[in-house]
């Protein structure tokens, strides 16, 4: 099939180079010229395994092409995919400027009868409203399709390519089984539905996903304080079918591009029509506390006096095998950290420049490398689980720091690791894996 899609973020790029791979032609559109004249040269605007090459191959093969021209693209296609973003607006409401811009731009391209499916994450009704914008401004006729997308940055291949489902929101038969054939090579698990309830599953889905996350790291704060390991709270619970043992690990709360937006946007959407979705409200509230145990639990190792102490800070992105940091937890803990006189050293594998260009590159010394960052700092925190910090001898870590002091916010190390260090060790939810510190449970009352 013909396939044109507009933006080239993550949902665009990866759903282009795959929808390529699976045999269709496919011509990615972005207006930004840099995205696109990178792409042109054989490069990736974004860190993603595998995208790269992929891409290449696909563009050599004559399947894939990158333009800044919408209008050229639409004329030539039959399906039009929409992977804009909905970025949040300070309300939390989702942004529909640049997909509303889209879609006009797509109606008035139109040379004849096309689908046009929306990836982008978008608020319930907004498919149909999209719909109306475009009938205003053509008389070729479209068919409307609701296409949420699941795929999560760093396995993005993995996940386009063998995709737990596929939801298709149509009102139309023939373009739900249109869209049917282009996933068939995908998945058997392919689930129609109405428009409105496509666009609903995406949001439940991250919500429930953000509530599986806050609860387990509500169990871990618990644990840390009546002496159980949430780690094998969480595996005993996993095993059971009906809880699966995924999005059970603890840590600094979740974060990225999508979970912190979605969960805010959906309390919006419900706000709209009169509920308050008290549950989701408290997920989000756990998630942004929870970033602040790193610092609390600083401040118990410092006795309260943060100031003038040097802390080195492992990961930046807001998970390992992405240079993402949009909303990432290391934000608002090096903020936190830098506005009470404390001394940060920084370092990521992939994510530094996003960070610079966020955070900006004064009040941070930036590092090279792990051990460099560690570099006589009273303490060093992992904020992200890159294998990189996983394969760090702590032996060797212990000798570069001026205190051994460590705060695993992603419960990266075990017992094994730690053996024979002088660790002040915290991690998360773990209270039997702390080292040197002194801590007594409370005898439990009933
Ligand atoms: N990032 C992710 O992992 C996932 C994102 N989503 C959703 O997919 C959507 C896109 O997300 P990302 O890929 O992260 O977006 P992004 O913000 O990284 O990229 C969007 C791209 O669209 C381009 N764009 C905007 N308006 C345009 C127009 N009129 N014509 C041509 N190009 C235009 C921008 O220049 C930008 O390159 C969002 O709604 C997001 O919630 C859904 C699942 C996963
Ligand atoms: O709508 C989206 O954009 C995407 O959002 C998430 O994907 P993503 O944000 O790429 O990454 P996840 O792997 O879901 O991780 C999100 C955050 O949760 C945190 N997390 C995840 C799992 C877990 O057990 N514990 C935990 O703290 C991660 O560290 C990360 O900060 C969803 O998993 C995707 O299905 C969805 O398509």
């Amino acid at each position: 099939m013909n396939i044109t899609v507009i933006g080239t973020g993550y949902v665009g790029l990866v759903s282009g180079v795959c929808f390529a791979e699976l045999g269709n032609r496919v011509i990615c559109v972005d207006k930004d010229s840099g995205k696109i004249d990178t792409l042109n040269a054989g490069g990736i605007p974004i860190y993603e395994p595998g995208l790269k090459e992929m891409a290449t191959a696909n563009r050599l093969a004559g399947k894939l092409s990158f333009t800044t021209d919408l209008s050229g693209a639409v004329r030539q296609s039959d399906i039009i995919i929409l992977a804009v973003g909905t970025p949040p607006l300070p309300s939390g409401e989702a942004n529909l400027a640049y997909i509303d811009q889209a879609a006009i731009e797509i109606a008035d391209a139109m040379n004849g009868y096309k689908i046009v499916a929306v990836k982008s994450t978008v608020p319930v009704g907004t498919n149909e409203r999209l719909a109306t914008l475009m009938r205003a401004r053509t008389n070729y006729r479209f068919d409307s399709i609701s296409l949420p997308e699941f795929l999560r940055e760093g396995s993005a291949i993995q996940d386009t390519l063998h995709p737990d489902r596929i939801v298709i929101g149509a009102d139309s038969q023939s373009a739900a089984d249109t869209m049917t054939l282009l996933h068939k090579p995908l998945t058997h698990q392919i689930v129609v539905t109405d428009i409105r309830s496509a666009e609903m599953i995406k949001y439940a889905s991250n919500a429930f996903l953000a509530t599986k996350i806050s609860f387990i790291n509500e169990i871990a704060n618990i644990c840390e304080k009546v002496g159980a390991d949430v780690t094998q709270v969480a595996e005993g619970m996993g095993y059971d079918r009906r809880i699966g043992p995924s999005f059970l690990n603890a840590g600094i709360g979740y974060g990225g591009s999508c979970f912190p937006k979605d969960t805010r946007a959906l309390i919006q959407i419900a706000g709209h029509v009169d509920y308050e979705f008290k549950l989701l409200r408290s997920v989000v509230e756990v998630n942004q506390d929870q970033r602040f145990n790193v610092i609390r639990k600083l401040e118990t190792i410092f006795e309260g006096e943060l100031r003038g102490k040097t802390v080195a800070i492992w990961g930046l992105a807001f998970k390992p095998n992405t240079d993402d940091v949009r909303d990432s937890p290391a934000i608002e803990i090096i903020q936190h950290l830098v506005d009470n006189g404390v001394k940060v050293r920084a370092y990521d594998p992939v994510a530094m420049s996003n960070f610079q260009a966020l955070f900006g590159k004064a009040r941070v010394t930036w590092c090279e490398n792990p051990l460099d960052t560690a570099q006589d700092a009273d303490a060093l925190c992992l904020l992200t689980e890159w294998d990189e910090f996983s394969k760090i001898d702590l032996g060797r870590l212990q000798t570069v720091l001026k205190r051994p002091i460590l705060i695993d916010g992603r419960n990266v190390f075990n017992e094994e690791n730690l053996l024979g260090t002088e660790f002040v060790y915290y991690s998360v939810g773990r209270p039997s894996m702390n080292q040197g510190v002194k801590q007594k449970m409370p005898v439990l009352q009933f």
